[in-house]
């Protein structure tokens, strides 16, 4: 055994390195992906706090050749399947770093322990101004959503559209037993990040925050927004759906990321729900200041239709569920959207 003053030092020399290398690629994404100068800003400050207290003492502690961890990797370190994954695990290093700082800094000295606290802090409002970035940034970018209906070959459908480009899926199954449901939600949020597409989750706020799904969707009967934000945090996408004026002001006062507008046509997929009509999608264009999906019945015969009337996006289950070709018609859907 190393006497305790050498062996507290090592533990400071390692994880001072391991919180600035995390927060490094932290800062390239925010740099170069979010352009946003204010994150990186945060994290360049914080590194340069954290390099402050790596001093010549802790580094001299050093002494890689008998560090037994320098070998030990776990299978999932290996595995990023999306920007969003990357970041979050680094976030998860940095926070776990920073939590060892603060532990053994008080036994160096309790300056460094309060230091510790207090950047682990901010490392958690960065956690929360990234991934809302993150989530956000990346919704306004999406044209075409694809809610699931059920199918004996969801998966392959869904994949078949991912290969096309699509990068928003809603896994929809109102008749399922909770077993089979969160299987699949694991199996189709996995499929979507191995493509770089966002995963919601439709009514189950629990399942989302199970599968970690990107987020939910709730209709006017589903949990509040604010029950559903409590739960999930504010990370994560919230959409609502909405079929007239005050229905979409109340869900932007409310904190939706996005809104579903309305069924424009009557559709087979939601039978009952009276159409809101084009009008509701011209009303949108005027006044959503935030993202909205026009959804119900809208296929390739009509799509055009629904873009006249001001919809960049549109939200479809049958057009790609019930296609021969899914790949075919969302590559189709997405260059029409695309003009
Ligand atoms: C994008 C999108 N818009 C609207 C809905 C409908 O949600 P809801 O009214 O809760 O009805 P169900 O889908 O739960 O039957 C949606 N799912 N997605
Ligand atoms: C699930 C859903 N919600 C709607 C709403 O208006 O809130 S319309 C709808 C079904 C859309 O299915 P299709 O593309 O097969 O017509
Ligand atoms: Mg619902």
């Amino acid at each position: 055994m190393r006497d305790p003053q050498t062996a507290i030092q090592r533990i400071l020399d390692a994880n001072l390195d391991r919180a600035r290398e995390g927060l490094r690629i932290i800062e390239e994404w925010c740099r170069f992906g979010l352009d946003n100068r204010q994150l990186a800003a945060q994290c360049k400050e914080m590194r340069q706090e954290i390099a402050s207290w790596h001093s010549t003492e802790l580094r001299m502690a050093r002494d890689t050749a008998t560090d037994t961890g320098t070998t030990l990797s776990h299978p999932k370190e290996e595995q990023r399947n999306s920007i969003e994954h990357l970041l979050q695990a680094n976030l998860c290093r940095v926070q776990e770093a920073t939590r060892v700082l603060e532990e053994y800094g008080k036994l160096y000295s309790p300056e460094m322990g309060t230091a510790f606290k207090k950047i682990r802090y901010q490392v958690y409002i960065l956690e929360s101004s990234l991934l809302i970035q993150f989530g956000q940034q990346q919704l306004k970018d999406i044209q075409l959503y694809l809610v699931t209906s059920k199918s004996e070959t969801l998966f392959s459908t869904v994949e078949a559209a991912l290969q096309a480009g699509l990068k928003l899926v809603q896994y929809r199954d109102k008749s399922t037993d909770d077993l089979v449901l969160i299987r699949n939600a694991e199996k189709l949020c996995q499929l979507c990040h191995q493509y770089g597409a966002l995963f919601i989750m439709n009514d189950r706020v629990d399942l989302a925050a199970a599968v970690n799904a990107d987020g939910v969707h709730l209709g006017q009967q589903d949990l509040p927004i604010a029950v559903a934000r409590e739960i999930l945090g504010s990370g994560k996408i919230i959409g609502r759906s909405t079929t007239n004026p005050q229905e979409m002001e109340l869900s932007i006062a409310q904190g939706a990321d996005y809104i579903g507008v309305g069924p424009v046509y009557e559709t087979p997929t939601k039978v009952g729900k009276a159409a809101a009509g084009l009008e509701y999608v011209r009303y949108a264009a005027d006044n959503s200041p935030i993202p909205w999906f026009a959804i119900g019945g809208i296929d390739l015969s009509n799509i055009n239709d629904v873009i006249t009337a001001g919809a960049q996006r549109v939200a479809v289950v049958r057009a790609i569920m019930q296609a021969d070709d899914p790949t075919v018609i969302t590559q189709q859907f997405l260059s029409l959207l695309k003009k």
